[in-house]
């Protein structure tokens, strides 16, 4: 069913944890409007891809937590929520001896050829291409136009384009911009990579140890932030000075020195490198 209401999402007092484990999200809230490009910002383990799984209806929420257009995506099968993450990124069929046309056919891409072209075109992709025998990054661009081929209402990206090279990364979020102007739709993006990101987000989301600590537009951030003197854009210094304050709260782990004391692998598979004898020649 695809959603008939805006494309909002709106996030009330969510707390999710993985069964077993003390991990996950807690007390979120937040709303994030029709049109806008929402950055998720956020160490290693802050919960950006669990809270981007719980938007995508792909863990269940607790009742009345969650509405993305209108609907709880989890009960309800949203037909315009688009979810690209690693699971979709390591679908083996794209490394098969297949060709993009074909790839392209099978995801729909006939119902909407301009949409169709238009990517190809904005992330130069070669139809000739046979998915076996193409980079890396070649893969990826084509793993793109097909999760983005059918116009979606809301995006979620985790983030897939480290394989991009810098202008096919550029040209791609140009794209994404365009598209949440000319079209009714709303896109969440958690990425590590600031790079060409200036003027692109609309929202901020800075997530720490499972929470949210603060967001909003992201001029109300980035209008105080002077920047620094590192050649970094104002985002760049502003999220480098959140992780570094979330650092410095959460302080160091709590690890246990791992010396070699007492370390046998003589069983395991490490013998390649030595360790037998607990590591002493
Ligand atoms: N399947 C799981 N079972 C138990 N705990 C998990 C699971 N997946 C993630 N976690 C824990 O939940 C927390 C949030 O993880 P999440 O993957 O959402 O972080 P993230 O912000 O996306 O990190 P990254 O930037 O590294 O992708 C972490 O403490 C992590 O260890």
């Amino acid at each position: 069913m695809a959603p008939t209401q805006p494309p909002e999402i709106t996030v009330n007092d969510l707390t999710y944890t993985f069964p077993d484990y003390r991990t996950g999200i807690r007390g979120i809230s937040l709303s994030v409007p029709p049109r806008s490009r929402t950055l998720l910002i956020g160490a290693n383990g802050a919960g950006k891809t669990t809270l981007l799984r719980l938007l995508a209806g792909k863990r269940l929420a607790p009742s009345g937590s969650i509405s993305v257009s209108g609907v709880d995506p989890f009960k309800e099968g949203l037909e315009g929520v688009t979810y690209l993450g690693l699971e979709w990124v390591l679908n083996p069929i794209v490394r098969t001896d297949i060709g993009v046309a074909e790839l392209l056919r099978s995801v729909g891409g006939d119902a909407y050829p301009e949409r169709r072209d238009e990517l190809i075109g904005v992330l130069d992709i070669d139809v000739a291409w046979r998915m076996h025998a193409v980079s890396d990054g070649e893969r990826r661009r084509v793993q793109l136009a097909m999760g983005l081929v059918r116009p979606w209402t809301v995006l979620l990206l985790d983030e897939i384009t480290v394989d991009l090279d810098v202008l096919s990364r550029a040209e791609f979020l140009g794209w994404l911009k365009r598209e949440t102007e000319i079209r009714e739709c709303t896109i969440v993006y958690a990425t590590h990579i600031l790079d060409n990101l200036a003027g692109w987000p609309t929202h901020l989301v800075h997530m720490h140890l499972g929470t949210v600590r603060e967001w909003g537009p992201a001029e109300k951030f980035l209008g105080e932030y002077e920047g620094g003197s590192t050649g970094n854009s104002r985002l760049g210094e502003l999220v480098l000075g959140w992780l570094r304050s979330d650092l410095k709260e959460r302080g160091p782990r709590n690890q246990k020195k791992m010396g070699t004391e007492g370390l046998t692998y003589s069983q395991g598979g490490l013998g390649g490198y030595g360790l037998e004898n607990g590591g002493k020649k």
